[in-house]
């Protein structure tokens, strides 16, 4: 994990695909897009709009034709109009089945364009240049596409694996704090549901994790691409395995619904990962102990742990349409013990009010 080279983490599949993590690697994205490809959109978001052009001139100066197709920033860009736009520009330009797509943002914009290239044509290749740490860590790798409707987080999507991610850390640098520590939300959930070094790491230096140019921030992003790679590799339709990296998403996305969709991913996750903590030990399955360093870690990193009180009717209405409900029961992942995850399935209501209760305030 030296901090000059490029590290290669493969994740397996019908079509095994490469994530690099490293600095300075643009270079590989011709390599990525295979030698078929002639013509790439590159998907930006509005606030990288300067990135999004260079990364657009140097395909051009690579022998490609490339658009670029400007989106909103945040959950704005995760529409159906927006994908609409897309497919528009896709269309004018004629892109056939032999082109690309390239995102270059943040998990909103890969969530977009991975959808967007999943059904132009019934599906074109796509690369993915995460920005933010949250697209590096999670968002960029696995292949869930995803768009909200007013009704919910994700409720349309596809599964479509990309040709490759390209997780340059330089570009971490314009990424502010926040948003930084809001994707360290999903890099603490594989701690907890599987990497138990990365809570350590977390533990020992919560300042270091805060610095994107810290040695410990490359260490934690590439564990917690290699969770996710491991988990995607055995299972990329959400069938069994792949639930444990829904982690605190249940109460979460529903969080992110009540909000309409102004908090940040990351920052619902977290009140999501307590809430899922004090239902296991609710249920006799997790021990105090547990529930408090998740408390500890997420409040380490300023991450926030309560919701408001009186949202649990529409919270628990928003959790029925959790893609791992069946019919009206819930299903929780919920840990036994660090990296020990399982599910909780149908919880009385009495317990899941409780465990509400002891992370709401007013
Ligand atoms: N598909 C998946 O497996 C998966 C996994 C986790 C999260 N997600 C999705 O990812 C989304 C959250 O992603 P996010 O946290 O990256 O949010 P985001 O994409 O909204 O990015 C956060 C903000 O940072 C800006 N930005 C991006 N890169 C920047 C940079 N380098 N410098 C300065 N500003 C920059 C963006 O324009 C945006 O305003 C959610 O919609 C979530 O559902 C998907
Ligand atoms: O990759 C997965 O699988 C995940 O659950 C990762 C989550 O961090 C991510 O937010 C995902 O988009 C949630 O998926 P959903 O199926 O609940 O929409
Ligand atoms: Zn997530």
């Amino acid at each position: 994990m030296s901090e000059s080279k490029t590290t290669r983490i493969t994740v397996a599949g019908e079509r095994p695909y490469d994530v690099l993590v490293g600095r300075g690697l643009l270079g590989e994205l011709p390599g990525m897009l295979g030698g078929e490809v002639r013509k790439v959109l590159v998907v930006h978001p509005r606030a990288l709009r300067a990135t999004g052009e260079a990364v657009r001139e140097d395909l051009v100066a690579a022998g490609y034709e490339a658009v670029a197709a400007e989106v909103p920033d945040d959950e704005d860009a995760k529409s159906a109009q927006v994908a609409a736009f897309c497919w528009g520009v896709l269309g004018q330009a004629s892109f056939t089945r032999t082109d690309a797509v390239v995102a270059v943002g943040g998990g909103t914009v890969t969530d977009l364009a991975g959808f967007v290239a999943a059904t132009w044509l019934r599906g074109v290749r796509v690369v993915h240049v995460p920005t933010t740490l949250l697209g590096m860590v999670d968002a960029a790798v696995g292949g869930k596409t995803g768009l909200n409707t007013a009704e919910g987080k994700n409720l349309v999507g596809a599964f479509h694996p990309p040709a490759g991610v390209l997780c340059d850390l330089a570009t971490l640098e314009t990424l502010p704090r926040n948003d930084l520590l809001a994707g360290m939300a999903e890099v603490v959930k594989c701690g907890f549901v599987a990497d138990p070094v990365i809570l350590e790491r977390v533990e020992a230096d919560p300042d270091a994790v805060g610095d994107h140019a810290s040695p410990l921030v490359r260490e934690l992003v590439e564990r917690a691409v290699a969770v996710k790679a491991d988990v995607v590799g055995r299972d990329l339709r959400d069938t069994g395995d792949r639930e444990v990296l829904n982690y605190g998403h249940t109460l979460g996305h529903a969080i992110e619904l009540s909000e309409r969709f102004a908090w940040r991913h990351g920052a619902a996750v977290s009140v999501g990962m307590v809430f899922a903590a004090e239902l296991a030990s609710l249920a006799g399955r997790l021990d105090r102990s547990v529930v408090d360093r998740h408390r500890s870690v997420l409040g380490a990193l300023g991450l926030p742990l309560t919701y408001r009180g009186d949202r649990w009717p529409q919270l628990l209405q928003a959790m029925g349409r959790d893609k791992k409900t069946r019919g009206d029961r819930l299903r929780f992942v919920v840990l036994d013990d660090v990296a020990r995850p399982t599910r909780l399935e149908g919880p009385d209501p009495s317990l899941l009010a409780a465990a509400y209760a002891s992370i709401s305030r007013d």
